[in-house]
């Protein structure tokens, strides 16, 4: 496993040690992480990466390598350094479960811990779950435009390196892609590896029918055929289906053909139109070349024959919104046993974060329909045998009340006193989780252009406790 004890900003270390030299480091504070606009800029976020940051969070030392080098830096104290050799997370993380789908302002991860263990891990927190939750999400909105054909993810070569390229074909299979073409993430992550043949490989050959033969040969049972190095239909379709009937002969069905130039509406269904004239009828029609879940949608609803997806770059880099804003915020600190709230004001009333230590609870109705969340304050408690009015943090003349409904807490212990609660859980669970969540939110949540927006309300005492802060000058 890597050391990412380092994976940080120095200003993290620079405070850690400010903090040391005052005697403040071992005060217990608590941080939320949470962000302030769904990544992909869609209606919801699917929370993925929990699993590498419990990793990292189980990983923290400073080696004697790690300590020479901040030596080096000289801007650390040598009491601190000689501290940070037993370094060693003690606190609590509560975080939702893999596969969450989550919505802005919610605290995804809480963590409670001694002010300089709390403050170290922001940055590799930051960068290990916005990033898997972008490619997670992004891949949820391909495969939901793609209406549950087969989404393949293709874009380790254009991905922002390998590490980006591994964990994001991790998180898009979590999000729901069928397999990736990345055969470390494979490895790494037992997720199923799949794939076609490159242009080269016909290129290399004589003639194109030479190429897809000696494929064939070599793969009668899994033959696809990319046909358009030259022409698809005057060319690379009847090449094909010449060597499927060669195929068949000898008793294989091929597998399918794929396409990665041109109009692949018009292509996708002349190529099937030909292909059931010719005998074949439900192959795999894949299409690629620089797709997302816009122009998916937009083949699917003016028909095409694609049935199979291989969708790279802006499924890898989540091109159009290519991060996701998570944000990493003080909400408290212990004095005597007392959690005191803490607030950061600012002119922008998106950016004033909700104080004190929180969990999340989602609403369902009766037939399990997600209604709305409710961030409330950790000792609060839902009796569910009440009916229960929540209210627009804002606008609070906006209520809704719920008579038969059912709650459920979204956060989960992932550290206990520095102890590691996480449950490893196979790919196909967390992708299953992801799944049968989606299934509990209205399509109006989902849908990929100006979906609606889904309520996300704070309890009284959260409400109470955020307006008296904010009333108060104490905060200035
Ligand atoms: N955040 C909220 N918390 C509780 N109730 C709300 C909230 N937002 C709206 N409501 C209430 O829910 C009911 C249904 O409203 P709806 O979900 O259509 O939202 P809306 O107020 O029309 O806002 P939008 O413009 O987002 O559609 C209305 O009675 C409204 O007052
Ligand atoms: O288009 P993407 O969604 O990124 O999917 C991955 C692309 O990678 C391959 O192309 P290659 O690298 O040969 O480049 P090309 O675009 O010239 O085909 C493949 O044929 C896809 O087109
Ligand atoms: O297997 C494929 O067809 C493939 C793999 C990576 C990138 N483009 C295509």
């Amino acid at each position: 496993m890597r050391n990412l004890t380092l994976l940080t900003d120095l200003y993290q270390l620079t405070m850690m040690n400010g903090y040391y030299e005052k005697n403040i480091h071992e005060d217990i504070v608590v941080f939320d992480m949470f962000f302030r606009k769904n990544a992909c800029d869609g209606g919801y976020t699917i929370i993925c990466g929990i699993e590498q940051l419990a990793e990292y969070i189980n990983n923290l030392h400073f080696s004697d390598d790690d300590l020479d080098y901040l030596r080096s830096l000289n801007l650390f104290s040598e009491g601190f350094l000689n501290f940070l050799k037993d370094f060693k997370f003690t606190g609590d993380i509560y975080a939702v479960e893999e596969g969450t789908v989550m919505f802005p302002g919610e605290p995804i991860i809480t963590v409670k811990a001694p002010l300089y263990q709390a403050q170290l891990i922001e940055t590799a927190l930051l960068t290990i779950v916005n990033f898997q939750s972008l490619i997670a999400t992004k891949a949820s909105r391909v495969c939901y435009a793609a209406q549950g054909d087969p989404v393949l993810e293709f874009g380790l070569r254009r991905a922002q390196g390998p590490d980006a390229g591994t964990y994001g074909a991790r998180a898009a299979v979590i999000g729901g892609c069928a397999g990736t073409a990345n055969v470390l993430a494979g490895k790494m992550f037992d997720i199923p590896v799949v794939g076609t043949h490159a242009h080269s490989w016909v290129q290399k050959f004589d003639t194109e029918l030479e190429a897809f033969q000696a494929y064939a040969d070599v793969y009668p049972d899994n033959c696809l055929l990319l046909i358009d190095t030259y022409n698809v239909l005057k060319s690379g379709l009847p090449n094909a289906i010449k060597v499927f009937d060669n195929l068949r002969a000898k008793g294989y069905e091929p597998n399918g053909i794929r396409i990665d130039s041109g109009d692949l509406q018009y292509l996708s269904n002349e190529v099937k139109k030909e292909l059931e004239k010719a005998g074949y009828h439900n192959l795999k029609i894949t299409a690629s070349n620089d797709l997302d879940e816009y122009i998916i949608s937009d083949l699917k609803s003016s028909g095409t024959a694609v049935n199979s997806w291989g969708v790279g770059t802006k499924l890898i880099t989540s091109a159009e919104a290519p991060s996701l804003g998570g944000v990493y915020k003080l909400a408290g600190s212990y004095k005597d046993n007392e959690l005191i709230p803490k607030i950061k004001v600012s002119e922008d009333p998106e950016k004033i974060n909700n104080p004190g230590y929180k969990k999340v609870v989602r609403i369902f109705d009766k037939d399990n329909v997600a209604q709305a969340d409710l961030i409330m304050l950790k000792d609060e408690a839902i009796d569910t045998t009440k009916p229960l009015t929540i209210f627009h943090p804002t606008y609070t003349w906006k209520k809704s009340t719920f008579e038969d409904y059912t709650v459920k807490e979204l956060h989960k212990p992932l550290f206990i006193d520095g102890e590691c609660k996480y449950e490893y859980k196979p790919i196909n669970e967390i992708k299953a989780y992801v799944n049968s969540q989606l299934e509990t939110f209205w399509d109006s949540y989902k849908r990929l252009t100006s979906p609606k927006k889904y309520k996300v309300d704070l309890s009284k005492g959260l409400w109470n406790l955020k307006t008296d802060l904010l009333a108060s000058k104490k905060v200035f």
